[in-house]
């Protein structure tokens, strides 16, 4: 399942009620629920945007709304052994706090305080139904981020050390070494918790914001639920992250600017992974900031729900924008829901019961599926749920004394796990009546690439089918092994820099603190570790950088126009991203992105200047930069483009519409119509890839042609597109005969689109940028 990405927008405060509101929330058809934020173009106030969205809550939301429809149809996933995340994503000041927190009166009450009284009424119900047999505890961790550094909130503020807490690694998950966690009872235990641990958070006033947080909260509640036989537990985190700021409207002091560079980084890192994720790379730059280790967005398995903030008014203008564009592309990240495993407390029992030795036992496990769980959005699985009768709460140990129908099964492997299937056995009576049929996530075809983590989930046959048609060259094979081994000793590295900073006194400062706070000077040992681990992560991002452009150009070997217009979006996007960074003053990060875009338009004469100019500055004039080479030392690029093309664009005006301002790449080799029409056709392509839109309008040329052979359901025309074989051209015709979309079934936006199944991801748009539109 994917990130669920809902917008909010939050009500005019008391000062702001003569304020010009610009941002709105529309619906993409009479009826339909509110799904899409409209905003207009800053630079062209008759041109409107439109960013679609799972779900949009207006100012007249209610916490209660909010909640019934976001989140309490998760507790029950919860309590079947799914792990919720719910995080508010959003500009200081755009109510991230009010939505996760909220106010102290009933009505004003906040998602973590509705959550936790969800799970103790649920505990208690489950125990009552099953006589006391399943207990349920809930212990409550809860930690804040700040500059870059962990610290736990349940313990008061004078038992800090200055580097805060170790991350480490396990079982794929972040954990933070050495929190504290409290059980808590009930609703009462939980809200003195928490308030008292809130006193602990760093919150400060800004001028945009009085009681501003400076620091991402993280709170986890852990629920678990024991037999006699076995344990399960799962863990609900709800994430409250400090709001990103444009220092330039802040008035902010050395202090504040200090937090705001370090919330401002994490939060751009979180936009990166969110991209890369998006974009299908192979590297996704988790590591970069604790905030992203931490939230694991796409390496998660189970639930997990955005809540972007909005405010709705003209001075976040840019602001918003920008968080509507990272936040539209994370609904394409794919989530595995998987259940955590169940613990047992004994070994199974020999097969000694009535039925005789030849009589095995089944194994405990959970009674609800084993495999996936779809636990979709209130909203969406209203009309479905109207089917099936209300399930009671279930309890999850099971031994029978019964024999068997069949013999004993294991506990049936994950979705996506490697075990092949087990042929279905018959069920027990008890499951047969609980276990309503659902339609397995492998049934469902999808082009979406599963985010890589350190090991990545088989893929289901489908995919793997394809994968096994990529033919890969050993100089591939040799790089791939190269970035394993560099990737075991950068995490090895990084630990045991961890392990030295959590053990060192003073402890030594991170590679933040130093860039950040002069007064501290890092130890020889520290200073030599960081240098090889930075070299070791230069070595491993230009190794990575080298097989993404090979896989790339191997896709584009042919010269295809289409896939050439998304690599130039991609580089667009880079720009944009360059350009944001360095308006947020955060120099290195642009240098890097400027370094990525020069791969993508080689010989930019402006782009290499900026890149000189930003070395210079950062003290690193002369250097290569990560092995890689500049395009002037490439002898002025591959000659395709010349001056005054994307590269240039940049120069133009704010980032937010470069795409749109932009100029548009003039080929310099080749002539004739097909180029012009491929350059036309590149610029539309720029300019949705690089806003991120989902012109649910679809009033472009090519949205229109793409639409029009989509509704044509005709399956050689669907075979034509770029990216389309037969089987998906088959799948997408028959996944339109029996869905009704819009009237009478006809799919009318590229967003409603990208909802069918299998067109996620880059399909539609690689089907997209494939269509060259003749004086488009
Ligand atoms: N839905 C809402 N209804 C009423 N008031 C709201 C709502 N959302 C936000 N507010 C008010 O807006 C102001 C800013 O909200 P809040 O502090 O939650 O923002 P934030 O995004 O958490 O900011 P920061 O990132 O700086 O912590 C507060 O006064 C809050 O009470």
């Amino acid at each position: 399942m994917s990130v669920r990405v809902v917008a909010r927008i939050r009500p005019l405060l008391e000062k702001e009620h003569d304020k010009d509101v610009v941002v709105h929330a529309d619906r993409v058809g009479d009826g339909k629920p509110l799904t899409v934020v409209k905003i207009p173009n800053p630079k062209n106030e008759t041109e409107e945007f439109s960013f679609a969205f799972n779900s949009v809550y207006d100012q007249v939301t209610t916490q209660e709304d909010l909640f019934t429809a976001e989140v309490a149809p998760h507790v029950k996933a919860l309590f079947q052994g799914l792990d919720v995340t719910i995080f508010a994503y959003g500009v200081t000041g755009t109510g991230k706090t009010h939505t996760m927190r909220g106010g102290l009166r009933l009505a004003e009450r906040g998602v973590i305080p509705r959550l936790l009284s969800s799970v103790f009424r649920r505990a208690k119900k489950l125990m009552k139904d099953t006589n006391g047999s399943t207990t349920v505890a809930v212990a409550l961790s809860y930690y804040e981020i700040y500059n870059d550094k962990v610290y736990d909130l349940l313990e008061p503020p004078e038992k800090r050390t200055a580097a805060g807490l170790p991350l480490r690694e396990k079982d794929g998950r972040t954990m933070v070494v050495g929190l504290s966690e409290r059980s808590c009872d009930d609703l009462k235990d939980f809200e003195r918790l928490y308030i008292e641990a809130n006193n602990n958070r760093v919150t400060a006033a800004t001028k945009l914001n009085a009681h501003s947080s400076r620091s991402h909260a993280i709170l986890r509640v852990k629920v678990t639920q024991s037999t006699e036989d076995a344990v399960k537990e799962s863990t609900a985190s709800a994430i409250d992250l400090a709001g990103s700021e444009d220092n330039r409207r802040t008035d902010n002091g050395k202090e504040r600017l200090i937090e705001s560079a370090a919330i401002n980084k994490s939060l751009f890192v979180l936009s990166q992974c969110i991209d890369a994720i998006s974009r299908g790379d192979k590297r996704i730059p988790y590591r970069e900031s604790k905030m992203t280790r931490i939230l694991s967005l796409g390496q998660n398995n189970g639930i997990t729900i955005m809540i972007l903030n909005l405010a709705p008014i003209r001075s976040y203008h840019l602001d918003t924008l920008s968080s509507l564009n990272v936040s539209s592309r994370a609904k394409r990240i794919e989530v595995r829901e998987i259940e955590n495993e169940i613990v047992y407390k004994q070994a199974p029992r020999t097969n000694s019961g009535p039925g005789g030795a030849s009589v095995q036992r089944q194994p405990l496990r959970p009674l609800n599926n084993a495999h996936n769980v779809h636990t979709g959005a209130l909203a969406a699985k209203a009309a479905e749920k109207a089917d099936k009768p209300d399930k009671p709460v279930k309890a999850f140990s099971v031994y029978t004394d019964k024999k068997p129908t069949a013999a004993a099964r294991p506990i049936a492997p994950a979705a996506n796990s490697s075990q092949p299937r087990q042929p279905p056995q018959p069920k027990r009576l008890a499951d047969a009546q609980e276990t309503l049929p659902r339609p397995s996530k492998l049934a469902r075809p999808t082009q979406l690439p599963i985010p890589c983590s350190t090991q990545p989930a088989p893929a289901p046959q489908h995919q793997r089918k394809q994968h096994h048609q990529i033919t890969i060259t050993p100089s591939q094979i040799e790089a791939m092994v190269e970035k394993k081994v560099a990737e075991i000793l950068a995490s090895r590295a990084a630990a045991e820099a961890e392990a030295e900073a959590a053990s060192a006194h003073p402890p030594a400062p991170s590679s933040t603190d130093l860039a950040l706070n002069n007064n501290n000077t890092p130890s020889a040992a520290t200073a030599t570790q960081n240098e090889i681990s930075e070299e070791v992560k230069r070595r491993l991002e230009a190794l990575e950088r080298r097989i993404d452009n090979e896989s790339r150009n191997n896709k584009e070997g042919d010269g295809d126009g289409g896939c050439d217009g998304g690599r130039r979006a991609n580089g667009l996007r880079l720009l944009l991203q360059a350009r944001q960074a360095k308006e947020r003053g955060e120099d290195e990060a642009a240098l890097g992105l400027y370094e990525r875009a020069l791969e993508v338009f080689p010989g930019q004469r402006k782009l290499v200047g900026k890149i000189e100019r930003l070395r210079v500055k950062l003290g690193r004039a002369g250097q290569e930069g990560d092995g890689r080479r500049s395009s002037e030392e490439e002898g002025g690029g591959d000659g395709e483009y010349r001056e005054g093309t994307e590269a240039d664009v940049e120069e133009d005006g704010d980032g937010d519409d470069m795409g749109r301002k932009g100029k548009v790449g003039t080929p310099v080799r080749g002539k004739g119509r097909r180029k012009k029409a491929a350059a036309a056709a590149q610029k539309a392509a720029a300019r949705e890839a690089d806003l991120g839109v989902d012109f649910v309008d679809a009033a472009s040329p090519r949205s229109r042609l793409l639409l029009e052979i989509v509704n044509s359901r005709d399956l050689a025309r669907i075979k034509g597109l770029h990216g389309f074989g037969a089987k998906k051209a088959q799948d997408l015709v028959d996944c339109l005969a029996l869905r009704g979309i819009g009237e009478p079934g006809r799919v009318e936006s590229l967003a409603q689109l990208r909802m069918l199944p299998g067109m996620g991801g880059r399909a539609v748009e690689r089907a997209y940028e494939g269509l060259v539109v003749e004086g488009a």
